[in-house]
């Protein structure tokens, strides 16, 4: 049994980012930017110290940001159900890395509502160096590329349980996980792309702890999980089929679909020849709209997959389909492969990388 500590006593705030840390790395010119309802609005810009335990922005403390704070927005139903954890008050922070993006905001979100504490420093990008980001009633401090190891190194002494999740660009992954790995925080990388062979080798080299995944949405890596165990028990099944994959995902995606890309290793294990650069990926609104039929609403965020099989004779053909509307799902699977995490390095488990295959498995859902 893990030796996991769930603290039963009220919540007390974790972690703070001290003077000595804001001394080290003022982050001059901050921004204010807040999210409503998905929105971005920029507040003028104000110059302004890194946070300390004594200064505030419009009258609202920065130092600290704790699971008693409320989310000034109407619960959704998932998020409800994590909710039904938040009286256990897990005993260890998050750092959440691409925080402006739409993953990271609800990664926050679904932190908070899980009752995980959130810790005010972000790494971005370099545009956004210097911003603060209110989500909610949060407001995190972003640091671009310069100094993170040494910010890293000082939120981690300060926080020492915590969970870095990253949800940032496929070109920051290798960068980034070296980061963590040098540092010694364990994190979940939700991140796709990059070079995911070498992720892998720096995780193992340094003997940290991770979750890597392409996909975190819990009933999508189950099905992932049931068609790589059908490629296991029954290689070569689709010799000879021929296969068809198209992918639709908001405009702003950079990569192609990683979980595609694991379904069709299933597919390439069941016998059937089909290249990566087969895969059709849309990206175009209107496309998305009349060909693959994404709801308006959600043409800025959704991942839908379609994988068409058909027998050589085209006597017989199989379809599967995932698609996905907005975040939530993704955000509810990565902080459960935090709390999955969090227990690992607690027990000092002697394996250390893991998939979210793995955290299905355990049954950490909560
Ligand atoms: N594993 C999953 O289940 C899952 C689900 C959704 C998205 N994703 C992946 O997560 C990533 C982010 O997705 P998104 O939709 O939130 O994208 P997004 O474009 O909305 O957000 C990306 C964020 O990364 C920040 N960023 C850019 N360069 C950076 C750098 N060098 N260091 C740190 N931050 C940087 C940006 O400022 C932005 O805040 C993508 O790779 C996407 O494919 C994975
Ligand atoms: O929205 C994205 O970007 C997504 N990326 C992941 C992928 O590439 O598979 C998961 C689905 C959403």
């Amino acid at each position: 049994m893990s030796s996991f500590s769930i603290l039963k006593s009220p919540p007390k705030p974790l972690f703070f980012v001290s003077n000595q840390l804001e001394k080290q790395f003022p982050a001059s010119d901050l921004h204010v930017s807040q999210f409503i309802n998905g929105q971005q609005f920029h507040k003028p810009s104000i110059s302004k110290p890194f946070a300390s335990t004594s200064s505030s922005i419009n009258n609202k403390p920065i130092t600290a940001i704790t699971a008693t704070q409320k989310i000034d927005k109407p619960l959704s139903s998932s998020s409800l159900m994590l909710s039904s954890v938040s009286e256990e008050n897990l005993a260890f922070p998050i750092m959440v890395n691409g925080c402006t993006g739409k993953m990271g905001k609800a990664i926050i979100e679904a932190g908070v509502s899980a009752g995980l504490q959130v810790v005010p420093v972000s790494f971005g990008s370099e545009s956004k160096s210097g911003q603060i980001v209110e989500v909610g009633v949060k407001e995190i401090h972003i640091y671009g590329p310069t100094r993170r190891e040494n910010i890293l190194t000082s939120l981690l002494n300060e926080n020492p349980n915590m969970i870095v999740i990253d949800f940032t660009v496929p070109a920051a992954v290798n960068a980034n996980a070296e980061l963590y790995s040098k540092v010694g925080v364990p994190f979940v990388m939700g991140t796709t792309g990059g070079d995911r062979e070498m992720l892998y080798n720096t995780v193992e080299d340094s003997k940290g702890y991770a979750v890597i995944s392409p996909q975190m949405g819990k009933q999508v890596v189950a099905f992932i999980a049931a068609m790589d165990i059908m490629a296991e028990q029954f290689p070569g099944a689709f010799f000879g089929y021929s296969l068809e994959v198209i992918e639709s995902h908001q405009a702003s995606k950079l990569d192609p679909s990683g979980t595609a890309k694991d379904v069709i290793k299933c597919f390439q294990k069941l016998g059937i020849s089909y290249e990566l650069d087969q895969m059709q990926q849309i990206r175009n609104p209107e496309q998305q709209l009349e060909m693959v039929g994404v709801p308006e609403e959600h043409l800025q965020g959704h991942a839908f997959h379609v994988y068409h099989l058909t027998s050589p004779d085209k006597t017989v053909s199989f379809e599967f389909q995932h698609n996905v509307c907005g975040t939530s799902i993704y955000a509810e699977g990565a902080i459960d492969a935090a709390i999955f995490l969090a227990k690992k390095v607690q027990s000092k488990a002697d394996r250390c990388i893991y998939s979210m295959i793995d955290v299905l498995r355990e049954g950490n859902m909560r």
